[in-house]
C-alpha cells in the first residue's frame, strides 16, 4: 500500500535524519514505529502522510510514485490516510461533533447525510456523552479520542498515530490500544509511533525501529 525504497530525508542543509529507509506498509497490517527521542519517528510519519518529500529514494503510495503526484491528486490520496497528530489539532471553537464532522463539511456534504455516522463513531470511541462539548473542556484522553474519531471519519485505509498514548494514564492507554486493534480487525492498516515499551509488549505486532537514521523491521 505504501512503499519506501532507500529513502533519505534531510531538513534544509542539515544532517540526514533518515538514511536508506526501505519499508512496506501492507494493507490491513498493524505496526509500531519506535526509536529514541529525535530518531525521526514524526518525520517518517510526515513522509507517509505526504506532507514531506524525501530528499532521495522512492516512495509509492497506493501504487503512485510520490514524485509524480500532482497538487490536485494530493488531497484525494491524503483522504485515504488518517492521521492523529501529537498535539491533536482540534479547533477550540467547534464542538467535538463539529470537529469530527469538519472533513465531511469541507467536502460539501449535507449534515443529514453524515449525522448518524459521526454520532456512531463518537459513541464507538467512548465520547457519546461529550459530543456537544468544546475541546478546551475535554480531558487529555477525551481530546485524544476526538482526534482519533476525526482521523477515522473518512474511513481511511491506513491510520497513522503519533504518540497516541503519550499523555494518558495506563488504563486509558490500554483502552486506546484496544480501539486501534479493533479498527485493524475491521480492515484498516495501523501505524502507531510510540516510546512506550509497555504498550508494544501488549500486542504481537510488527516493530519498525528507527536508530541513527536507519530503520530495522522486526516481523
Ligand atoms: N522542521 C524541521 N526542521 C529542521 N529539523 C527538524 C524539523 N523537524 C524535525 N527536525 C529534526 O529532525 C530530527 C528528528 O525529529 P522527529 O521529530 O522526527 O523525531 P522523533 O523521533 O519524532 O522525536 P520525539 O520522539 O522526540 O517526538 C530531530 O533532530 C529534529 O530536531
Amino acid at each position: 500500500m505504501i512503499r519506501f525504497e532507500n529513502v533519505g530525508l534531510r531538513y534544509g542543509m542539515g544532517p540526514e535524519i533518515l538514511r536508506d529507509v526501505t519499508l512496506h506498509i501492507p494493507e490491513r497490517s498493524f505496526q509500531f514505529l519506535s526509536g529514541p527521542s529525535g530518531a525521526g519517528k514524526t518525520t517518517l510519519l510526515r513522509l507517509l502522510f505526504l506532507s514531506l518529500k524525501p530528499t532521495r529514494g522512492l516512495i509509492t503510495v497506493f501504487g503512485k510514485d510520490r514524485a509524480r503526484i500532482t497538487r490536485h491528486e494530493l488531497p484525494l490520496l491524503r483522504r485515504r490516510i488518517g492521521v492523529v497528530f501529537q498535539d491533536f489539532r482540534l479547533l477550540d471553537h467547534m464542538t467535538t461533533y463539529e470537529n469530527v464532522a469538519l472533513p465531511l463539511r469541507v467536502r460539501g456534504r449535507e449534515e443529514a447525510s453524515y449525522r448518524t455516522d459521526v454520532t456512531e463513531l463518537l459513541k464507538w470511541v467512548g465520547l457519546g456523552d461529550r459530543m456537544h462539548v468544546l475541546p478546551p473542556i475535554l480531558s487529555g484522553g477525551e481530546k485524544q479520542r476526538a482526534a482519533i474519531a476525526r482521523a477515522l471519519i473518512e474511513q481511511p485505509e491506513v491510520l497513522l498515530a503519533d504518540e497516541p498514548t503519550g499523555n494518558v494514564d495506563p488504563p486509558l492507554a490500554r483502552r486506546l490500544l484496544r480501539l486501534f486493534i479493533e479498527l485493524n480487525r475491521l480492515g484498516t492498516a495501523v501505524v502507531i509511533a510510540t516510546h512506550d515499551l509497555g504498550l508494544m509488549d501488549q500486542v504481537d505486532a510488527r516493530r519498525l525501529i528507527l536508530s541513527g537514521g536507519r530503520l530495522d523491521v522486526y516481523e
